[in-house]
């Protein structure tokens, strides 16, 4: 997160880590959508071959080099990525995945009060253009930087309207299954390493989980707003895969 605050992990009870077991090295976020079911990016598995043995997800952590008495600790009992998701072509279009979560005596999250689930949208959900939304992570602060926060940042941004982020983008890269937000003085963002975490908006006095960390041109970039999967028009796709 670029910008922002640090963030308690009791403000943000639903966040997911999730790290390769080898060197313990953490590399996307994700959102508790049930005790056993982390919502998460496509994106994240395209690099390695999603040997899911070699992955850990932790629940309840403020930092993710630091693991506490509290914090909730899973191995990967099934991935499923977006059927349409598709890594040659880089658009990132569908970019949604499913985990699956078991402790190694078989039990899935238990909440607390740093571990919770976020509501998901009512399917086709449509807030109203710079609606204030909540985007949190523990990704670069800096595009630039080397390595990433480690701590728990959370930043407010704004959601703009479809046509304006098409224009930023050009018409090809962002669809339907997009949406996109941003700061109005491109000061905060979200960041390479926050992929896959959870954009948060009320929505008739709920939080829910509006949309997933995916992509975007630098992080805070002037005009190169945050883009992020759309999680209304997966609702039917969430249900029948859970
Ligand atoms: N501006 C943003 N809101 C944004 C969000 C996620 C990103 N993820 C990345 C990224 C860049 C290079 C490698 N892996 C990444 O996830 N850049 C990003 C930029």
């Amino acid at each position: 997160i670029v910008g922002g605050q640090t963030a308690s992990i009791e403000s943000q009870p639903w966040i997911a880590t999730i790290f390769y077991s080898r060197g313990n090295q953490f590399f996307c976020g994700g959102s508790l959508i049930d005790p056993c079911w982390v919502l998460t990016a496509a994106h994240c598995f395209t690099d390695t071959d999603p040997d899911i043995s070699k992955l850990i997800i932790r629940l309840g952590r403020s930092a993710t080099n630091t693991s506490n008495a509290n914090d909730q600790e899973f191995r990967v009992e099934r991935l499923i990525i977006h059927e349409a998701f598709s890594k040659q072509t880089r658009d990132y279009d569908n970019d949604i995945a499913l985990i699956k979560i078991r402790s190694s005596s078989g039990q899935c999250a238990k909440e607390s009060s740093i571990v919770k689930t976020i509501c998901l949208p009512s399917e086709n959900l449509m807030l109203r253009d710079h609606s204030h939304c909540e985007v949190s992570g523990y990704g670069k602060q800096k595009k630039t930087a080397i390595y990433y926060s480690r701590v728990l940042k959370s930043t407010s941004v704004q959601l703009i309207p479809q046509s304006t982020c098409k224009r930023y983008y050009g018409d090809r890269k962002v669809n339907e299954n997009m949406l996109c937000a941003s700061d109005p003085e491109w000061k905060s963002d979200s960041c390479s390493g926050d992929s896959g975490g959870p954009l948060t908006c009320m929505s008739n006095g709920r939080m829910v989980l509006y949309g997933i960390v995916s992509w975007g041109d630098g992080c805070a970039k002037e005009e190169k707003p945050g883009v992020y999967t759309r999680v209304s028009r997966y609702i039917p796709w969430i249900d029948s895969n859970m």
